[in-house]
């Protein structure tokens, strides 16, 4: 079984996809942690974020399970791994990575843009995970300042909102709601009712 979820920044995929998959007993891949390597590794080597011969190097290097979410949560290397992100050469290396860990036995549940659309066409479930911009970026901003960054309501808004417009324009799988995905608003849902709902949508599908 494969769950696909994707959504824009904030909008809380990725803390569904951890509970579902633990709900579900399914592995879990945060497909955006493969990205923010990429851009982290340019970072730290100093080299441009548009280098795509380095970055498909970096990412065939890349071992999943090393990847530290702790420090690649850092506000900046999303902002740095949606350039990245644009590289299409770079996503066929990332895709083929991530297609693989979705293959593997008992099946997974993948977030992020593109997995309802090209990493994960066949999966079991989609869901497509959204909020209102406000919404996340209030998250995003408490979230941030919970961990001792600094950060302004005013700013995250404006970094996410920039953030939206380049992950949906971009010519190379861009995020959008797969045709069949089912759409979650979570603007108005705690953390709670959000996964029950997701549950909900779930067994429904599997139901038939
Ligand atoms: N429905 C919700 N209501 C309130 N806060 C939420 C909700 N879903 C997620 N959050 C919080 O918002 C922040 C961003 O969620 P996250 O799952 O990391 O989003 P994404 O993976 O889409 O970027 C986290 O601090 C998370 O705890
Ligand atoms: N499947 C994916 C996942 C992330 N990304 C890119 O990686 C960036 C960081 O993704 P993320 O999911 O870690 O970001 P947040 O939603 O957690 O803020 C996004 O802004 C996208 O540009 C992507 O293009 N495709």
């Amino acid at each position: 079984m494969i769950i696909a979820i994707d959504g824009p920044a904030a909008s809380g995929k990725g803390t569904l996809a951890r509970r579902i998959a633990d709900h579900y007993k399914l592995n879990h891949l945060d497909t955006g942690l493969t990205y923010r390597a990429v851009a982290a590794a340019l970072l730290a080597q100093g080299m441009p974020l548009g280098d795509e011969a380095i970055a498909i190097e970096v990412a065939r290097h890349l071992d999943l399970a090393k990847m530290d979410k702790s420090v690649l949560s850092a506000h900046e290397i999303g902002e740095a791994a949606s350039r990245v992100a644009v590289l299409g050469g770079l996503r066929e290396e990332l895709v083929r990575l991530q297609k693989a860990f979705a293959a593997k036995a008992p099946g997974a549940v993948l977030d992020g843009r593109d997995i309802g659309t090209v990493v994960c066409p066949d999966a079991t479930v989609k869901l497509f995970v959204t909020a209102a911009p406000e919404a996340r970026a209030k998250r995003r901003t408490a979230e941030m300042q919970g961990k001792g960054e600094d950060a302004s309501y005013a700013s995250v808004l404006e970094d996410l909102k920039r953030r939206d417009v380049r992950d949906s324009s971009r010519s190379v799988a861009p995020l959008k709601q797969a045709a069949d995905a089912h759409l979650l608003d979570t603007t108005e849902m705690d953390i709670e009712t959000a996964f029950q709902a997701a549950v909900d949508i779930i067994d429904r599908t599997l139901a038939g």
